[in-house]
């Protein structure tokens, strides 16, 4: 895969989520996403009205991630904080999927959870990602939470938080891939520094990638790479 730096900042979700983000470091986002032209800036939908002044002279999209990082809110919570980003400016949710649930084979209970937000993301014209957290599922499980995102209507799979015990793995990305096809667009995220493992995970079949080390891959630069930024 061969890509020019401005085809690659397309793919990527310039992502902070840090729970020390402060005002600053959330603008420093912003400004980098806005300067490589990402596609956009993901954070903790508290920073979504302010993420999206900071975008709104851009073509960068805010994404907010909902149920974050473990997947283990109330339904109707979740919903609450999707449409509430969503009327704060977010363009696309990145909602957790129910772990436990999916773990204990509650499908029905699994599938009624992503799709009540994938109907209230869709009833305001936005899309929906559904992380499955796959560094703590079976390959057997990471199948079943691709297809509970499908038929729910989901956009997206996408592989984990970047905050539990790892993150995208190239064997995972492609299983997501095989399962969903064409019809979602599979994310990849967590722990990719380099430019050769962006360009891997799209290899893979990623569409998207999750991406705080967004400046170190796109310029080759280790000392951002080692900041996180
Ligand atoms: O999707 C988002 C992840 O939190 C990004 O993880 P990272 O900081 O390892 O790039």
């Amino acid at each position: 895969m061969t890509l020019t730096t401005e085809q690659l900042a397309k793919y990527m979700d310039h992502t902070n989520l840090k729970a020390d983000a402060t005002e600053a470091s959330i603008k420093q986002t912003c400004d980098e996403a806005a300067k490589f032209n990402t596609a956009s800036v993901c954070v903790n939908s508290y920073w979504i009205p302010f993420v999206a002044e900071q975008l709104k002279s851009t073509t960068v999209n805010p994404i907010a991630v909902v149920g974050f990082p473990l997947g283990a809110m109330a339904t109707a919570s979740e919903v609450f904080e999707a449409e509430k980003a969503i009327d704060d400016g977010a363009e696309e949710i990145d909602m957790v999927i129910n772990v436990g649930e999916l773990k204990s084979g509650n499908n029905d209970v699994v599938e009624a959870d992503i799709k009540a937000l994938a109907t209230a993301v869709h009833a305001k014209g936005k899309l929906l990602k559904v992380i499955l957290e796959t560094c703590l599922l079976t390959k057997d499980e990471i199948v079943r939470g691709c297809q509970l995102s499908e038929k729910a209507g989901a956009d997206f799979v996408k592989t984990s938080t970047g905050f539990s015990t790892a993150g995208a793995k190239l064997e995972d990305v492609k299983l997501m891939r095989e399962t969903v096809g064409d019809r979602l667009g599979v994310k990849a995220s967590g722990g990719i520094h380099s430019r050769e493992e962006a360009l891997a995970m799209i290899d893979a079949g990623a569409s998207r990638l999750g991406v705080s080390a967004t400046v170190a891959i796109l310029t080759g630069d280790a000392a951002s790479a080692k900041a996180g930024y």
